[in-house]
């Protein structure tokens, strides 16, 4: 037991967040010595990778475009190298439920039915230090088996009798590599958040797992380029090392969620190659990353309303279809996206709505030659198997038997934004708003996922929000209104539309602690801001969860 009350640094690491019950099993002295390790040996390296990624955009603002890079040829060419073998649990991905740590959500999500389950400290969670830390206590707990759970309503959670290799298999996803941890420091620096979320997770896990017949699995979110692959891969190298587990027990699904790291896709693989799993597709980040790469070009690169741009629109489908055509071509599995529907036990109409969409979306999917998808709510698991049943037959997935020998890497499909179909209205502008402002609410109360009028809103759809609205303004694009004739987006006319949003919004009720003042001034501060910032998480983590905050507030009735 150490002192509570006031920062403490052990092996290095000094823990600047508030006292945690059982803080003590998951920041034990050996496991910040290995999070100090890491973060002496990684994090410089993290940075300069993060300076590469702002050159990288400021050159596509000056009017360079995105091609496969000629240095990394000889990789794509060379057709004899394959990735690692799929390890055990990840060769049937058919159905990924995914979704945030808390405690019941895990027990939940280890009871679902799927075969994995993304379990998320990114997209989906909210930073504070109470979700992250909380997290890696469940995570522990799920896999001893030893969890449970009783909701203020008094109903009650458990994992049964069942053995860890017949529930879902579990792949953990830290945060990206632009969020710090900033309650948790090593020579007066903030250490990285996915740093942490991995070094902690597989820290106390890799060798229960490898016990259990599982291993540590993560997802990597939010990669750019290659090289921050190779950085991943140095990180798995140090961390099986460091806990004398064999090279190669690692294995690393990474998400293709910007666009440039779509034409990057066979590079990252070769990076990984002996600890990659496979590629995911990311729509929703994806999307973001467009909007946020090419938001100076003008019209040539502004995107319709965000209902609007579908899997279907032809940059989508040149996306996923070079994207299953990759990873089968290298023995890796590809995994679908999330379909944004989620079901409504209270509503059975709005229930059939999500059914069916969801169906139409992992259809398309399985027939495209994607091993296995997400879905992001348990009602979804059923729907979602039949689909991939129907496909895979008796197979464990399509890697052999869906090689997409059909489909051509392609620079100016993946660019052809274009050509997506659909306008930019007045109901997109206020949909945009609206649920952008009720989603950073949730998120500010500690709910990072959020179901808004049935729709799946999380941190990569709340980005798509504010990120259109600050380019349609940027660009001067022109709005159909909803009483007929159009108009041009000014930030005067936004902030109006936002002003009547914000009314609504408090007129279907306030509840005493809701954050909505504090949501409207980090969304307009996005979104209306001249400076456009990198990420909306970031100035709201800053000013609302960091030990610095001078907003912060302990998350009422975070439960362990
Ligand atoms: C862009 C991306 O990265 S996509 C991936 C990241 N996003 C996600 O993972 C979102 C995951 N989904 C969720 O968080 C939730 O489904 C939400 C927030 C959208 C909706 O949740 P709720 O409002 O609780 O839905 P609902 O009331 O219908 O839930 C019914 C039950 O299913 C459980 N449930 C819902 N979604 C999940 C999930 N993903 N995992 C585990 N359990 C779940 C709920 O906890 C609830 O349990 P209970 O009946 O024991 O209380
Ligand atoms: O993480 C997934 C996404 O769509 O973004
Ligand atoms: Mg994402």
């Amino acid at each position: 037991m150490y002192p509570t009350d006031q920062p403490i640094t052990l092996n290095g690491v000094t823990i600047t967040g508030p006292h945690l019950p059982r803080q003590e099993e998951i920041l034990t002295p050996d496991a910040l010595d290995f999070l100090a390790t890491l973060h002496r040996q990684f994090n410089g390296r993290r940075r300069e990778l993060l300076t590469k990624r702002e050159e990288t955009r400021q050159r596509i603002s000056d009017g360079a475009t995105l091609d496969f890079l000629p240095e990394t040829r000889t990789i794509r060419e060379d057709g004899s190298w394959r990735v690692a073998p799929l390890a055990p649990g990840l060769k049937d991905r058919r159905v990924e439920i995914t979704g945030p740590v808390d405690r019941k959500m895990t027990i939940n999500a280890m009871n679902s039915g799927a075969k994995c389950w993304l379990a998320d400290f990114e997209d989906s969670s909210s930073p504070s230090w109470e979700n992250m830390l909380n997290g890696q206590v469940n995570l522990r707990d799920a896999i001893r088996r030893q969890i449970d759970f009783t909701s203020p309503e008094g109903k009650d959670y458990a994992l049964g009798g069942v053995q860890l290799v017949d529930r879902p298999t579990i792949i953990v996803r830290p945060r990206g590599w632009h969020l710090e941890e900033d309650h948790l420091v090593v020579d007066g620096e903030p250490m990285a958040g996915a740093l942490v979320d991995f070094g902690l997770y597989f820290f106390h896990n890799a060798k229960e797992l490898l016990r259990r017949g599982r291993g540590p699995y993560f997802y990597l979110p939010k990669t750019e380029n290659h090289l921050e692959a190779r950085l991943w891969n140095c990180i798995f190298v140090v961390a099986q090392d460091h806990l004398g587990i064999p090279q190669g027990t690692v294995r690393a699904t990474v998400l293709i969620e910007t666009i440039t790291a779509a034409f990057e896709m066979e590079e990252i693989l070769y990076q990984l190659r002996n600890h990659a799993a496979g590629l995911n597709a990311g729509r929703w980040d994806y999307i973001f990353s467009i909007i946020k790469n090419f938001r100076d070009r003008g019209d040539q690169f502004v995107l319709p309303d965000r209902a609007d741009v579908t899997m279907t629109a032809p940059m989508m489908r040149a996306y996923t279809d070079q994207l299953v055509r990759a990873c089968h071509r290298r023995g890796a599995s590809a995994i679908g996206g999330m379909a944004a529907f989620i079901p409504n036990r209270r509503d059975p109409e709005a229930n059939a709505t999500a059914l069916e969409k969801v169906r139409a979306d992992k259809t398309r999917e399985a027939g495209d030659g994607f091993d296995g998808s997400w879905v992001a709510h348990p009602d979804l698991v059923p729907v979602a198997m039949e689909v991939f049943d129907a496909v895979l037959a008796d197979r464990q997935n399509q890697i052999r038997a869906n090689r997409r020998e059909d489909v051509t890497p392609d620079a100016a499909a993946l660019l052809a934004v274009s050509e997506t179909p659909g306008s930019i209205t007045e109901a997109g502008v206020r949909m945009n708003i609206e649920v952008g402002i009720r989603y950073v609410e949730s998120w500010l109360r500690g709910n990072g996922a959020a179901a808004i009028h049935n729709l799946m809103e999380d941190a990569a759809t709340a980005e798509i929000s504010r990120s259109q609205i600050w380019q349609w303004i940027n660009a001067g694009s022109s709005a159909e209104l909803t009483g007929g004739g159009t108009r041009t987006v000014t930030r005067e006319w936004v902030q109006g539309l936002m002003d009547e949003e914000f009314a609504r919004i408090l007129a279907t009720g306030r509840t005493e602690g809701d954050r909505f003042d504090d949501a409207l001034e980090v969304f307009s501060g996005s979104a209306l801001a001249e400076e456009y910032p990198d990420f909306l998480t970031l100035p709201a983590y800053r000013k609302f969860l960091s030990a610095q905050a001078p907003a912060r507030q302990a998350l009422a009735g975070t439960s362990v």
